[in-house]
């Protein structure tokens, strides 16, 4: 079945419609401004394809010019939303597309000046799109399958327009825009509903995937040290326990604030969080390579290292207390010295799960407090060797 360029014409404007509402429903519900600017394109796509019905009625201003026009804005509006979500800043160069768009109103008339200005607007579409889809370049090896495929669909809609430019001007093109006539139009009008279709999904594809990506972060997270927390502890910590053997033992160490309440009642609860977030930095800061930190709740964090030695794990704990203490010193003044207990165990069993080694260390921990907080305490792994 062929379809003829005005039927394809209204579904090219009634699917710009409905991806312009689905993707204005989508912003309805998050709020992210790329979603906003591709709703937008798409509905100049809707206007642009109703207008261009006007054409064959020999409304030359409305069915083409404006047409046209609106095609290269909503193209902008795609790469200024894939500029938004890959958090790029557009050198205002760009805004000079405009400038070359309306000189290309001086061109005389005549089937000569129709093929040169249906080949700028191409090349300018095709310029749009592919800096669009090179916006999105994996960083790090990483893109969602969401972004991957708006990235293929840009690029491929790019070249699409890229090719048009080139066969516009071969010497036996038909291009007469005025009566649709010419395979070009004709191919670029089913291109055009195929590339509408695409791009929505994948648009609203790869903002969905980022939002879900921001979810499992923030349920990952502690809202105010922003560290783990400790279901994220739990999901991640099996895969460092399991490296665990005893040529490579690993290390547990729990940590907790000796007297904090004394902060949180006297300084109130606001530096209370002050001090819990310059222990998360201190924390932070200490953390090798590979390794895992995380808040438990209330005054009480967790560190897991691996392959390290007991000598190794003393010492990063005492570095965290004598650096705590003193920081803890300088901020708030205590009756009772406000310092760091921390109890530790190595590890070097891989089949032993998290709350096995989390209640030695608490153990450990215990026994530090008794015998006078500010010390740490290391159990040994079970063959007896701590360093
Ligand atoms: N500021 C602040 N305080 C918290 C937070 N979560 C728990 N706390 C407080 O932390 C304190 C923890 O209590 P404890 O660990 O029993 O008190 P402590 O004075 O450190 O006692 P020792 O550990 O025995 O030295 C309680 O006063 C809680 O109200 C928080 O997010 N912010």
């Amino acid at each position: 079945m062929v379809l003829d360029p005005f039927t394809l014409l209204v579904i090219t404007a009634a699917m710009a419609a409905a991806s312009a509402l689905y993707l204005a429903a989508e912003w309805g519900i998050v709020r992210e401004r790329s979603l906003l600017l591709w709703s937008a394109g798409f509905a100049l796509v809707t206007v642009g394809s109703s207008l261009a019905l006007l054409r064959s009625s020999g409304y030359m201003l409305f069915g083409i010019w404006f047409p046209n026009g609106l095609l290269i804005v909503a193209h902008w509006l795609f790469l200024a939303g894939v500029a938004g979500f890959t958090r790029v800043r557009l050198p205002h160069a760009w805004w000079l597309l405009a400038v070359v768009w309306l000189a290309m109103l001086l061109l005389p008339d005549g089937p000569w000046w129709s093929k040169a200005m249906m080949c700028v607007q191409s090349l300018l579409i095709a310029l749009i799109a592919v800096r669009a889809g090179l916006l999105l370049r994996p960083q790090d090896g990483a893109l969602s399958v969401g972004a991957a495929q708006l990235r293929f669909v840009l690029l491929a809609h790019g070249l699409f327009y890229l090719a048009k430019a080139v066969s516009t001007m071969a010497p036996d093109a038909i291009v007469n825009l005025a009566s649709f006539r010419g395979a070009v139009i004709q191919i670029s009008l089913v291109e055009g509903v195929m590339a509408i279709m695409l791009l929505a999904m994948s648009m609203t594809g790869t903002e969905r995937h980022r939002r879900e990506e921001r979810i499992a972060q923030i349920a990952a997270r502690d809202p105010l040290t922003a560290l783990d927390n400790r279901r994220a502890l739990y999901l991640r910590a099996p895969q460092l326990l399991e490296q665990a053997s005893p040529a490579s033992p690993g290390a547990l160490l729990l940590i907790d604030i000796d007297h904090f309440k004394q902060v949180n009642d006297l300084h109130g609860h606001d530096a209370g969080d002050r001090l819990l977030l310059a222990l998360s930095d201190l924390i932070r800061a200490a953390l090798p390579q590979g390794a895992l930190a995380a808040r438990l709740g209330g005054d009480e964090f967790v560190i897991l290292l691996r392959n390290v030695s007991g000598a190794a794990a003393q010492a990063l704990g005492q570095g965290l207390r004598e650096a705590f203490a003193q920081q803890a010193r300088a901020m708030f003044a205590t009756p009772e010295p406000v310092s760091l207990s921390i109890g530790a165990t190595l590890f070097d069993q891989p089949d032993m799960e998290l709350s096995h080694w989390l209640k030695r260390a608490d153990e450990a921990l215990y026994a530090s407090k008794r015998k006078g907080r500010d010390r740490m305490e290391l159990v040994p792994v079970a063959n007896g060797r701590a360093d």
